[in-house]
């Protein structure tokens, strides 16, 4: 039988946090988070959980001379853009369910999720009620993804172990429009949107009003609210520097099109195609006119700017007509490779958003005898969890 829950039960509520992390992270992202769970979930405990975390993250980084972080809080719930869960059939009902991983036979089954966005926590029981009311669209359903936006959208993935047909088509069409969301059906070798696969992301940062295509599949900022305090603190550091950006591991552009205007030119590097198209849509969407996009990797751009081999994707950018005084970098959990830390190297500011303070303080540790920490940020991307999102400003030592 499974556990029926309404959102985090006290008594089990520990479980679902380190259940659901990594689902939600890796599919999109590719990265996976440290999954011990915190002692609660209860609102009334984050600031003293948050308080640890920070606490942990200074530690770990006394030896580099932190100072001290300013830290960015998240709302205790609702803050998530990004929500999957697994499918439980029992008779003619489905429900949402996740599992503990101390007990991974018995399904938790959900009928909200306090973390959850408002689009997604709204859509969540008419959705579920729809699926019970349908055959062609319950059958052999096996996941649901949620990617909400700030601006109101939401587009729902329904996953299915057998191949869609004209049935699910008409009935996916009909749910689609009921629920006013853009919704996709996936199932092996096949997928079939309603409506777009991406949404448009629209929020205010320093008095600018920001667009941003965020893509079914690709990279996104889970929590909203957290991310438009990283670009500003970002923002905030990067002001008054002047001269180039060299950025990498930009994604759909998120940090890009909110820095752009602070410095004269922007390279901007990232390697998967699809981001590489979203950046492109959202830097003319925001009237960003001085990046220059290009798809390459970490290693391959540090390669080409330290004088390796020719790269055909590199044929229209006169590397040497930068001048460039920043670099930004924003990588997955493997932190930055060696060729790129020797990039780095190279820079006299280094603004570094990290994901994981593991392999970021491998990579200050690198740097140390070039760079010291000149201003450290606590970003609480993930509140109920030991994953902490930090930002630290690198700056040239003197002499
Ligand atoms: C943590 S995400 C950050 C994206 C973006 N800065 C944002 O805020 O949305 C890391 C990005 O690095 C890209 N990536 C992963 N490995 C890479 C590599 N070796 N070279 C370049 N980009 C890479 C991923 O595709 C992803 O878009």
């Amino acid at each position: 039988m499974p556990q029926r829950s309404m959102g985090f039960p006290a008594a089990r509520r520990q479980a679902y946090i380190p259940a659901l992390i990594p689902p939600l992270i890796g599919s999109a992202v590719g990265r996976a988070v440290c999954a011990m769970p915190l002692p609660s979930f209860d609102p009334a405990d984050y600031p003293q959980q948050l308080a640890s975390k920070v606490a942990r993250y200074k530690a770990e980084f006394a030896a580099f001379d932190l100072p001290e972080p300013e830290v960015f809080a998240s709302e205790p719930q609702a803050y998530r853009l990004r929500a999957e869960f697994r499918m439980w059939h029992t008779g003619d009902r489905v429900d949402y369910a996740m599992f503990d991983p101390a007990d991974p036979k018995t399904a938790i089954v959900l009928d909200t999720f306090a973390p959850a966005a408002p689009p997604i926590a709204a859509a969540m029981p008419r959705l579920r009620d729809a699926l019970i009311a349908s055959e062609p669209l319950k059958r052999k359903l096996f996941q649901v993804d949620f990617l909400a936006t700030l601006s109101g959208e939401l587009m729902i993935t329904l996953v299915y172990h057998r191949p869609l047909d004209e049935a699910w088509e008409a009935a996916a069409a009909g749910l689609a429009a009921e629920l006013g969301v853009q919704l996709i059906g996936r199932s092996r070798k096949q997928k079939i949107v309603l409506g777009r696969d991406w949404l448009l992301e629209a929020f205010e940062l320093d008095g600018r009003q920001l667009h941003y295509q965020q893509l079914d599949g690709s990279f996104t900022q889970p929590n909203g609210g957290v991310n438009r305090k990283m670009l500003g603190w970002a923002r905030a550091r990067a002001a008054g520097i002047g001269g180039d950006l060299l950025e990498l591991y930009c994604g759909n552009g998120n940090f890009t099109v909110a820095l752009a205007p602070l410095f004269g030119r922007v390279l901007a590097t990232e390697m998967s195609k699809p981001s590489v198209r979203a950046a492109e849509y959202n830097l003319e969407a925001n009237g960003v006119a001085n990046v220059t996009m290009v798809r390459m990797a970490s290693d391959e751009i540090s390669d080409a700017l330290a004088g390796g081999r020719e790269y055909r994707r590199m044929k229209d950018v006169d590397l040497a007509a930068y001048n460039f005084t920043t670099l930004f970098v924003d990588p997955p959990r493997a932190g930055l490779d060696a060729p790129t830390v020797e990039l780095a190297r190279g820079f006299d500011n280094i603004l570094y958003i990290s994901c994981n303070p593991n392999t970021l303080r491998d990579n200050v540790a690198a740097l140390q005898a070039t760079h010291r920490i000149a201003a450290a940020a606590a970003f609480d991307q993930f509140p109920y969890t030991h994953h902490l999102e930090c930002g630290l400003l690198l700056v040239r030592r003197a002499g």
